[in-house]
């Protein structure tokens, strides 16, 4: 157990094992979309609120031309398990035509991953490449293919590194899981 400003939490992955796998998420990334010309950046879709982090750390290793939105929806607000999504910002720029690289911090029953896909489509983007920072290992009825993982988590409710328990935690140095939100 590791001590944290939420209590004493199992302690998953340290902050360097985190910034280790996005790196390597980079490479991947830049391998498959830097063809692309630079009279078509790719879009950069950050899925607002836990998703902040892990993009501010992928974006400086990618090394195509890119612009940046972003999408802001809900579906946990301060519970642990999920509800119906609520979509509070939409990208500010079209998507038509747009090949847009989709981020967000964690996987877990994947509804919201899917639905924001599902929307860039709607919206005409022509692909939508999507990556997360971490993979929650459990059984998903989506049928969703996610392009790049970060890591791997236990089918626990973590938190850090942008992912929050009850508001808190975000700021955690690392992806950690408190015992009693078994
Ligand atoms: O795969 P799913 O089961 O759909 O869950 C994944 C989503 O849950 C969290 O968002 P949350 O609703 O907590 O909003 P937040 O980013 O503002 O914390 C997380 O940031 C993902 O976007
Ligand atoms: N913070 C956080 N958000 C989630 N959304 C879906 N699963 C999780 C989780 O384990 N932690």
């Amino acid at each position: 157990m590791t001590p944290t400003h939420l209590g004493p939490a199992e302690h998953l992955f340290s902050a360097e094992e985190v910034e280790a796998a996005i790196q390597r998420m980079a490479v991947a990334i830049n391998k498959d979309l830097e063809h692309l010309t630079p009279h078509r950046p790719v879009v950069l879709l950050c899925v607002l609120t836990g998703a902040i982090v892990v993009v501010g750390q992928l974006m400086p290793h990618l090394h195509f031309p890119m612009t940046l939105d972003c999408v802001q929806v809900s579906r946990y607000g301060s519970e642990t398990s999920g509800g119906e999504l609520q979509w509070r910002t939409r990208p500010k720029e079209s998507l038509a035509g747009a090949v847009v690289l989709l981020v967000d911090d964690i996987l877990d029953e994947g509804i919201t991953l899917k639905s924001i896909q599902d929307y860039c489509m709607a919206e005409g983007a022509v692909a939508v490449h999507t990556a997360v920072m971490v993979r929650k290992m459990r059984p998903r009825s989506i049928d969703l293919q996610v392009d790049y993982v970060g890591l791997e988590v236990p089918d626990q409710f973590v938190f850090g590194y942008g992912l929050d328990a009850r508001g808190l935690g975000r700021n955690a140095p690392g992806i950690f899981f408190l015992p009693e939100d078994h």
